[in-house]
């Protein structure tokens, strides 16, 4: 492999996917098929050798965790993570905890599927009294209480990501280095819709699979190409 390339990964099945409840900032941990999907990432990765210079993830477990079993698998626990909260899942607010289909239920369907999947729309928002929970975490001490969200909808969540894109994870790209970043559904697909000029209308129809690496590569004016799914 003669170009760098930039590999994002969506961490492994959650607890909280498995029984199908809005996660967001939630902090769940892996299923144990979570664990068996990250390892299996970490697996194609090293079969298809790839081999990375630095990583990004967020300051959420399910990520981290699979980070570390994806680098453990291609034994490059050495290189550098970064953890930020940059690459934190989009946070859900009100709908956090509560089980999908109950909410369907709640609200119908169609106003469900768009705060699940349209670029604009915002799910209720958290109160500051039910947002404490976030604002007393040591997670997030050094923010700014007021830049902690109490709801994103997947417009906000790459405002949110694109400076960290642009002034931290790029210039890694454009000193030629491979780059890992493993985070989560709706971080990546925000991201995902910025790097492939994804227009609004079609992000609807894109999800991200867990576990399953997603391959970039640049051209010479460091414009992404097409990207793909390493599945073997
Ligand atoms: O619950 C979440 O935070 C996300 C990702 O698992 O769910 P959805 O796929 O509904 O956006």
């Amino acid at each position: 492999m003669e170009n760098n390339y930039l590999v994002l990964v969506r961490h492994g099945e959650s607890i909280w996917n498995k029984l199908e409840k809005f996660t967001g900032w939630t902090n769940v941990e892996l299923s144990d098929q979570g664990k068996t999907e990250a390892k299996q990432a970490g697996k194609i990765l090293k079969r298809n050798k790839f081999k990375f210079d630095i990583s990004y993830t967020s300051v959420l477990n399910r990520a981290i965790d699979t980070l570390w079993k994806i680098l453990k698998e291609l034994n490059q626990c050495w290189i550098p993570v970064k953890k930020t909260w940059y690459l934190n899942e989009r946070h859900y607010g009100k709908l956090q905890g509560l089980s999908k289909i109950e909410t369907n239920l709640k609200y119908g369907e169609k106003t469900v599927e768009k705060w699940r999947r349209s670029f604009t729309s915002i799910p209720p928002k958290l109160n500051t009294t039910e947002n404490l929970v976030f604002i007393n975490d040591e997670k997030y001490k050094k923010l700014n209480c007021h830049h902690i969200p109490v709801s994103e909808s997947l417009e906000l969540t790459l405002k949110r990501i694109l400076p960290y894109w642009k002034n931290i994870i790029f210039p890694n790209i454009k000193k030629k280095k491979n780059v890992l970043i493993v985070a989560h559904g709706n971080s990546l697909r925000a991201l995902v819709k910025y790097l492939s000029r994804i227009k609004n209308h079609e992000i609807p129809y894109l999800s991200i699979p867990t576990g399953i690496p997603i391959i970039y590569s640049f051209d010479k004016n460091l414009y992404p190409l097409k990207y793909y799914f390493l599945e073997k």
